[in-house]
């Protein structure tokens, strides 16, 4: 599903941010990418969802090459990716509701259904009596969850989080966590950078670790 072949990033004229990264996450896996502070995990986020393109090297996602791809197929992409950023991004002047149907307007969703489908995904992550507050009257972990909604919402091929239990307490971690078991026994291929070694070490994934933009360990490749 996400291929890196030797792959550099450099911002401007600083040290790369990656640097020869080469991995594959297939269809289904379900990832966790690792590493010190500026070790290059939001970067690799960012090449996925095309928001970057590598210096050098291919990123392939489901089997496109993101660097050919045209301003007006990029967004075709993002619409089969779910992205959940760690301070949320959530609309604050919009209800719940608005901020997790923005994902279906995209797509051409009646109301009717928008409506239908934003409750019934905020029943599952148990945040549907919230579903008329606007976000800054939320706490923390209800906030993560809206902003989950809204990455999930249309059963993306990819899910992809930055931190997503930053901050919270461990009841909340737990319940994020098990929404992205969820959405991976559906089918979401599902890749989650974080710093925290607890979450990590409680979910018996895969594991790729990088430090100075280089992929210094990855569970996956037998030693
Ligand atoms: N927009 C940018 N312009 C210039 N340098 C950047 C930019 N974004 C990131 N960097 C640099 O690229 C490197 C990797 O940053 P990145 O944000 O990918 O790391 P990270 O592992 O996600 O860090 P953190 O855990 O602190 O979020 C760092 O050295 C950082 O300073």
């Amino acid at each position: 599903m996400i291929q890196f072949h030797n792959v550099f990033l450099s911002y401007q004229s600083d040290a790369a941010a990656l640097n020869d990264v080469s991995l594959k996450v297939p269809k289904g896996d379900f990832v966790f990418v690792t590493g010190p502070s500026g070790a290059g995990k939001s970067t690799l986020l960012k090449l996925v969802y095309g928001a970057l393109s590598p210096s050098r090297g291919q990123v392939l996602v489901d089997g496109q090459n993101i660097t050919r791809l045209t301003r007006t197929q990029i967004p075709l992409l993002r619409r089969t990716i779910g992205v959940v950023f760690q301070d949320f991004k959530l609309l604050p002047n919009r209800t719940v509701l608005e901020n997790v149907a923005i994902t279906l307007e995209v797509l051409g969703w009646s109301k009717r259904d928008i409506g239908k489908k934003v409750y019934h995904v905020l029943k599952q992550m148990g945040i549907e009596h919230k579903i008329n507050a606007t976000p800054l009257r939320l706490s923390g972990g209800e906030q993560q969850r809206v902003a989950l909604a809204r990455a999930l919402v249309n059963e993306p091929k990819i899910l992809l989080a930055d931190e997503p239990t930053g901050n919270l307490d461990d009841e909340n971690k737990e319940q994020i966590l098990s929404i992205f078991r969820e959405a991976n026994i559906k089918g979401t291929t599902v890749v989650v950078a974080t710093h925290d070694r607890r979450v990590i070490e409680n979910s018996h994934r895969r594991v790729i670790v990088l430090d100075r933009g280089r992929v210094a360990e990855d569970t996956d490749v037998p030693k």
